[in-house]
């Protein structure tokens, strides 16, 4: 469908709701505030691909930013629907991509703030030593130096403005502890992951020529997630749409910050509405999940909330699960009991998801799952694909090509292509770059399809005929060539976990593979049901979590996110005699209307 017809149906689908149109109509800063499944990120969208239709003349363009490369993706994903694609008019990105590749990268070399221009992002290992080195040469004291860094680096990402008085009378060792610490990165030309916003806005803010060259480009900026998205963000946003004159369109959740430990506060988002230039827009149905499921996700909020389902939509479907044990016994339940009786009521696999707060208690629901032969795909940190790694994705795409995706352009080559151009030299490559790439590129694919492979040689050879030449040429700053490796280790023949390329292309037989999440990584998707695991009562809430209550509420906001993702059927799985309290109070809303 052509971008014009995809804009113009997105339009119509939102007709029947005026704030929803009100929104993508708006032409002043924005914020839309609404519950989950209210169609936030598809008013969102839309607006963005209206904008880029209708209000901003080529070669400007809009960026849109969001908290990780996750939602980055999914926003993407949503885009391409609409037409928009990465690329000289849109950026598509989390926060730090943004300063990284539009700030950073560009300007560093015209302003004095001590980065080469070779400057590379520090490894892990770098970061630390350089915490090492400005702890003797700070603090010199008998502690754990990394411990002490905990608490520099939260004054970090929320002191953001260090012309302020606050700097340097809030906690004044802990400023120099921070300072020397970029000191030492900035010695070895190095920046760490904080640095990037915090450079960003320093940037930004003693050069209003920057400010005004990224207007020029940008005269439109989309927050998706706000809540998440921290002081760093927030201070970019007062300076670029209140100060600098880029307008803002921004959605957001309080009640679905998730992010607290990484510096997130959802008083931020909160406050913007209170400003007089600011449009703010309320959206109320949730156009997701059955009413049953919203009220019941009101009891798990513990909270009232004026919102609705739409007209005429089934009320949707609750279960409880008590398993006898811990759980080990409960990831039983699920793969014995659960997921067969779901797919005998003719729920597709696809659209079922087992969501959990660790990557730990997947591996258990994974052995389950297993064992039952029921086939399944994880979206947490033990992943073998990691969802928020573009380069993981890419060498997922390339096992869909080989493994039948190049009959019927599903991925096409040319988007391939693209991806790898992206991940090798940034947005710009020189022609011959461009054709280097695809000739390494085409020979590796072309001598994948139908081959007697397994994942794991195939990777391999993949980290030969691609890495390898690829890492020498590479100039984008973020590289994660390691993730290939982490695949290899992931798929060891010796340890009984290499699988076919076909499967690990996700092209197996039946409707599709059972979603395991984190809570966390479920954020922002939706699936026709849902299993929570391990509502049990040591878990939903922690002894950790209990033990401030922001802490405690941050918990509660997490077991609202994962109650409010189905749209038909939820299911919450614990040990006998001890469920959350949270699971009664659920219980206990949704029997009311
Ligand atoms: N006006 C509308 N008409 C029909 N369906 C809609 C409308 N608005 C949103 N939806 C649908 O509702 C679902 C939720 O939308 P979306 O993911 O944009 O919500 P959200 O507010 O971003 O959710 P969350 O905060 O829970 O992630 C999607 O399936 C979307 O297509």
């Amino acid at each position: 469908m052509s971008s014009e017809r995809a804009l113009l149906q997105a339009l119509a689908e939102l007709k029947a709701n005026p704030e929803q149109s009100a929104a993508v109509a708006e032409t002043r800063h924005c914020i839309v505030l609404a519950g989950p499944g209210s169609g936030k990120t598809k008013t969102l969208t839309t607006a963005m691909a209206r904008v880029l239709a209708q209000d901003v003349v080529e070669p400007r363009g809009v960026a849109c930013v969001t908290y990780n490369n996750e939602c980055a993706i999914e926003l993407e994903t949503r885009l391409a629907r609409l037409g928009v694609v990465p690329g000289d008019r849109a950026f598509i990105g989390t926060v730090h991509g943004f300063a990284l590749s539009q700030v950073i990268g560009p300007y560093a070399r015209c302003v004095p703030i001590g980065l080469p221009a070779n400057f590379r992002v520090a490894t892990r290992l770098e970061a630390r030593a350089a915490v090492e080195v400005a702890y003797r040469n700070v603090i010199n004291g008998t502690d754990n130096p990394h411990q002490r860094w905990e608490f520099a680096s939260e004054k970090r990402k929320r002191d953001v403005d260090r012309s302020r008085p606050e700097w340097l009378r809030r906690n004044p060792e802990l400023a120099a502890f921070i300072e020397t610490y970029e000191a030492e990165l900035r010695r070895q030309g190095l920046l760490d992951f904080d640095d990037m916003p915090l450079l960003a806005y320093r940037m930004i803010k003693e050069n209003v020529w920057i400010r005004e060259a990224l207007r020029a480009r940008f005269p439109v900026l989309f927050v998706d997630e706000y809540q998440d998205l921290g002081h760093a963000l927030h201070e970019l946003v007062l300076l670029l749409c209140f100060e600098g004159g880029i307008r803002l369109f921004a959605v957001g959740d309080a009640d679905q910050s998730i992010y607290a430990l990484a510096g997130a506060n959802p008083e931020l988002l909160e406050s913007l509405t209170r400003r007089t230039d600011v449009r703010t827009i309320k959206l109320r149905f949730n156009y997701r999940s059955g009413g049953k499921i919203i009220r019941a996700s009101l009891g798990a909020l513990g909270e009232e909330r004026d919102y609705r389902g739409v007209d005429g939509a089934p009320e949707g479907d609750l279960s409880f699960w008590e398993a006898p044990y811990g759980l080990d016994s409960q990831a039983q339940v699920i793969a014995d009991t659960i997921i067969p009786k779901l797919i005998e009521q003719g729920f597709e696999p696809g659209q079922i998801a087992v969501l959990y707060r660790t990557a730990k208690l997947g591996n258990k629901v994974a052995v389950a799952l297993k064992d039952a032969d029921i086939p399944f795909v994880r979206t947490d940190t033990n992943a073998l694909v990691k969802r928020s790694s573009r380069f993981a994705r890419f060498i997922e795409e390339c096992a869909r090509w080989a493994t039948g995706g190049w009959r019927d352009a599903d991925p096409s080559y040319a988007r391939l292509l693209s991806q790898a151009i992206t991940l090798v030299f940034g947005r710009h490559a020189s022609e011959r770059e461009e054709q280097d790439l695809s000739a390494q590129l085409m020979a590796f694919l072309n001598a994948s399809i139908e081959t007697a492979e397994t994942t794991n040689a195939w990777l391999q050879r993949l980290s030969r005929e691609l890495i390898t030449p690829w890492s020498d040429v590479a100039r984008n700053s973020e590289q994660e060539w390691q993730v290939c490796d982490e695949m290899i280790a992931n798929t060891d023949p010796a340890c009984d976990l290499d699988l076919s390329l076909a499967h690990f292309a996700g092209r197996i037989e039946g409707a599709g593979r059972v979603n395991l999440s984190t809570l966390h990584s479920a954020k922002g998707r939706e699936f026709d049901a849902v299993i929570m695991y391990g509502v049990n009562n040591t878990d939903f809430p922690s002894d950790r979590d209990k033990r401030t209550p922001a802490g405690l509420r941050e918990a509660r906001r997490l077991f609202y996110v994962g109650v409010t993702r189905p749209k038909k059927h939820l299911s919450l799985v614990f040990q006998e005699q001890h469920f959350s309290p949270w699971v009664l109070e659920l219980y206990q809303r949704s029997q009311k209307q």
